[in-house]
């Protein structure tokens, strides 16, 4: 495969030291990963187009222009792209920079081979890493109430994560319809994920996709596949997620975005579990287990005219809802110590702890952006500590996350202090997230209004705000259409 191939490598690198150029391609070609390496970033920016699926993994300081500078324009160009960034130890404080501007990931230098295999199979684009087969020997095993597997660890200490998980276990061994429902970021990918490892069809294909994330012209074919010359730009036959999920499970996430002509198609498929492609009159077979996912309120979307009734049910079988963070307060500090130990790796400080202010911060934050935030936290502030501990000004949740439960400025404690442990605040705003609920406004409200404040006070900047919320790209630029749409906003 040549750089200029349409058919992106699973990585692309690029680092201008010779040395350590080789070192890297000599980890992926042992881990037999495709990918073609570069020595500037410039080279790179023709490559960039919206389906480019790949992980971006570069150099923050190269000849020319910078990692950084080149992560803005793909952020622009490919919003969902992966990047991950490179920086020398001495420059940690610069990869805390990346991940504001978006990166995906770090790597401090030197680092070893495992580091970088890892984060790749974390950051693996959906349409790569899904095609994947993911062995028995690779499924989770119950660990206490630690349930793991590699590239897919899941945390369930709090009593309510241990009963969803129990509920999808005993739902795994049927080929019933799940349907999983929780706000963004509160894991109802690694839910789908757990289903299918515990399944019978664990040993088969395990495709996700996201709906909201494709363009709808595109969605069709990418879903049923297409003949050759079935339309313009159709140069040869393609495979569908549901040919290619066959004696698997397919996740589809954002389910509630999906087109109505293609909610009807959807459904004839899930009935007579046979597809056709587009510009073919062939019935192919598809032996397909479908998991779906949405943070919308499908109910009601069905009560609009958005969404099928008679797809929802067929969909809504087995009803799955994963509690938002805050709600389930025992697996904060678990979830908290299990990405520690993740990133702590990447810098090779294995002696960082989470200091007790920090912990004391943790718990009674409100995590409005929920598990995917929590991560995100912990990324950065594994950077930006400076001792054995992470203190709770490294954790950088600011008066933002208080606000955001309309905690008066005042009443904020100095997180930038290195002094431990005074936090007060967050206790006064677990009350206030409780008074929310209290007074009656749903929970939606609570996160559109949290997501438009932080976008005015970053002033309109998504990139900064998905950083502050801790949410992709991808799932504010689909809530702030769907805020348009419902005419909270305007543009
Ligand atoms: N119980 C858990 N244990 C470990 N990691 C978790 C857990 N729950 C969520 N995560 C991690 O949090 C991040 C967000 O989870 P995930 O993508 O499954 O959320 P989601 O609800 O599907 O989000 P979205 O609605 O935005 O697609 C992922 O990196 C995931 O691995």
């Amino acid at each position: 495969m040549r750089a200029s191939d349409p058919q992106p490598f699973p990585v692309i690198l690029i680092e201008d030291d010779e040395d350590l150029r080789e070192a890297i391609a000599v980890t992926l070609r042992m881990n037999k990963i495709d990918f073609v390496t570069h020595q500037r970033a410039e080279t790179v920016i023709p490559l960039l187009r919206p389906d480019l699926k790949t992980v971006l993994v570069t150099d923050y300081k190269l000849p020319g222009m910078t990692g950084l500078d080149l992560l803005k324009i793909a952020q622009k160009e490919c919003p969902d792209l992966a990047v991950v960034i490179m920086t020398a130890f001495a420059d940690a404080k610069l990869a805390v920079e990346a991940l504001r501007a978006g990166a995906r990931d770090f790597l401090i230098k030197p680092f070893v081979p495992q580091q970088l295999i890892d984060i790749i199979a974390r950051n693996q684009p959906e349409s790569i890493q899904t095609s994947e087969v993911v062995t028995p020997t690779q499924a989770s095993q119950l660990v206490g109430s630690e349930i793991r597997s590699p590239a897919h660890q899941l945390i369930a200490a709090d009593p309510e994560t241990i009963a969803t998980f129990a509920r999808c276990e005993r739902v795994a061994g049927t080929d019933t319809s799940v349907l999983v429902t929780g706000q963004s970021g509160v894991g109802k990918e690694l839910v789908a994920r757990h289903i299918h490892l515990h399944s019978k069809r664990a040993n088969g294909p395990y495709i996700a996709i996201n709906c909201a994330a494709i363009p709808d012209t595109l969605l069709e074919s990418i879903l049923f596949g297409h003949e050759k010359g079935s339309f313009t730009g159709a140069t040869k036959a393609q495979t569908g997620k549901f040919e290619q999920a066959h004696k698997g499970t397919l996740f589809l996430d954002e389910i509630g975005e999906m087109p109505a002509t293609l909610q009807a198609k959807l459904l004839r498929v899930l009935q007579d579990k046979m597809v056709e492609r587009i510009g073919s009159t062939e019935l192919i077979q598809a032996d397909v287990r479908v998991i779906a996912a949405t943070n919308r309120n499908l109910q009601e979307q069905v009560k609009s005219g958005h969404f099928r009734e008679d797809l929802y049910f067929r969909l809504a079988v087995f009803p799955i809802h994963v509690t938002e963070l805050r709600k389930r307060p025992l697996d904060i500090l678990p979830l908290a110590d299990f990405f520690l130990s993740r990133y702590r790796m990447n810098i090779g400080r294995d002696e960082l702890v989470l200091s007790e202010g920090a912990k004391k911060l943790l718990k009674t934050y409100s995590w409005p952006g929920n598990v995917r935030e929590l991560e995100n936290i912990i990324q950065r502030a594994v950077l930006l500590a400076d001792g054995d501990q992470i203190l709770a000004g490294d954790l950088e949740l600011g008066d933002l996350g208080a606000n955001s439960l309309g905690i008066a400025k005042n009443a904020i404690p100095d997180l930038s202090s290195t002094e431990e442990p005074i936090m007060d605040a967050p206790k006064s705003g677990t009350n206030i997230a409780s008074d929310i609920d209290e007074i009656g406004q749903d929970i939606d409200s609570v996160e559109r209004d949290h997501i438009l404040k932080v976008l005015a006070k970053v002033d309109g900047n998504r990139t900064k705000a998905v950083e502050i919320l801790g949410i992709s790209a991808r799932a504010l630029r689909y809530k702030l259409k769907s805020y348009k749409e419902a005419g909270f906003i305007n543009n």
